[in-house]
């Protein structure tokens, strides 16, 4: 799996950009400066809020449903992840991003890679560089952990473990809850959800993000607009807000963090699936004065084999099918290439 991502980005390799250590700037750099800020549109601050489900709500459903039609991203509560294992992987993302730059350099992703710290993949599509680092985790962690804290890598190893094996048993639930307001209830529906219908076999990402402290948030970005790859992501956001959506007739819109809650966004893949039902969402990191951000966007697709193309049964004479079939790797390749166009490329 891990061998299959970095095919993904074999063909186009990240350019080597030089790290720096963000707490030794008291200056907005040039370089750093988003005069425009490259919007689709100018911002305008909206009264809508994003959806807010709980989970034990016997209307959930429902409430996803509606969410993933209009908005393509709502916030959950009652999701069973429990308190403290959301602290301790916070805790690991705060000392990961804290290690001096030279520490961190020791796990940085190869150019063609998909595992280790860097720049957001993004980057070489702006002309701007965006105010964050991120670790991207695909597979087991092990050995870039044992670079960054060789004493007790072992410990960061077991957070992040058990946070993905939660993290994949969470998707899998969130994925009948948006399959099932669509129709799609049987597990003959989805053959590669499996013998017990639990996605044992889907491929995930793990990306930890840090967005520091900014001398000028007004003109910087922490991470640019787009959609993610996936068919659904989980995101877990520290208490400093930044993260923003962009909705058709209201603009940006902040997705405050709501204590114990996680964001959910409907993936480019689920669009796919969805038959253009569900709407992959637009959103973007923006940065703060005084207090850093910490996010770990959960980011989830299906196997490494396996095709997504509009589903059978939201397709008819009236409903032709609006996209091909095509593998996560496949379009991880396309949107490598062709960035927030990757969708209409597959197009039919
Ligand atoms: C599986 C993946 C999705 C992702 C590229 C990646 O290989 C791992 C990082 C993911 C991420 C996170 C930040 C935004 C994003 C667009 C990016 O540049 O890297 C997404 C990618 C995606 O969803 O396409
Ligand atoms: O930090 C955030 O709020 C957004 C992160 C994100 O969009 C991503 O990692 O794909
Ligand atoms: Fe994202």
């Amino acid at each position: 799996m891990p061998s299959r991502f970095s095919d993904a980005f074999r063909a186009h390799p990240q350019q080597q950009l030089k790290h720096p250590d963000f707490t030794s700037l008291h200056e907005l750099p040039d370089s750093y400066a988003w005069n425009q800020r490259d919007d689709p549109s100018p911002e305008t601050f909206a009264t809508e809020s994003v959806p807010l489900v709980d989970l034990n709500d016997p209307n959930a459903l429902q409430g996803i449903g509606h969410a993933c039609k209009t908005w393509g991203i709502f916030q959950v509560t009652n999701h069973g992840i429990s308190t403290s294992l959301l602290d301790m992987v916070e805790h690991t993302c705060r000392s990961l991003f804290s290690l001096p730059v030279h520490q961190k350099l020791k796990a940085a992703r190869s150019p063609d890679g998909v595992s280790g710290y860097g720049f957001a993949r993004i980057s070489s599509f702006f002309s701007k560089l965006m105010w964050s680092e991120g670790f991207t985790i695909v597979g087991p962690p092990d050995e870039h952990f044992r670079q960054l804290w060789p004493q007790d890598f072992s410990y960061h190893c077991d957070v992040i473990k058990e946070y993905k094996e939660e993290m994949k048993k969470l998707a899998g639930r969130l994925m009948w809850l948006m399959l099932g307001s669509l129709g799609i209830i049987a597990k003959e529906d989805i053959k590669w959800a499996g013998p017990k219908t639990d996605f044992k076999e889907a491929s995930a990402a793990l990306q930890l993000n840090y967005y520091p402290a900014c001398p000028d948030p007004d003109r910087a970005m922490g991470l640019a607009p787009h959609t993610d790859s996936t068919l659904l992501t989980i995101l877990y956001q520290n208490s400093t807000s930044g993260l923003q959506v962009f909705k058709e007739g209201a603009g940006w819109v902040a997705v405050p963090p709501v204590p114990g809650g996680l964001v959910i966004n409907v993936g480019d893949l689920m669009h796919i699936l969805s038959n253009g039902s569900y709407q992959s969402v637009l959103h973007r990191a923006m940065v703060n004065r005084s207090h850093h951000r910490l996010s770990s966007a959960y980011l989830y697709g299906p196997p490494s084999t396996v095709e997504i193309s509009p589903h059978p049964k939201l397709v008819g004479p009236t409903h032709p099918p609006l996209y091909r079939p095509v593998t996560w790797n496949e379009y991880l390749h396309t949107k490598a290439k062709h960035f927030n166009k990757a969708l209409s490329s597959v197009r039919v």
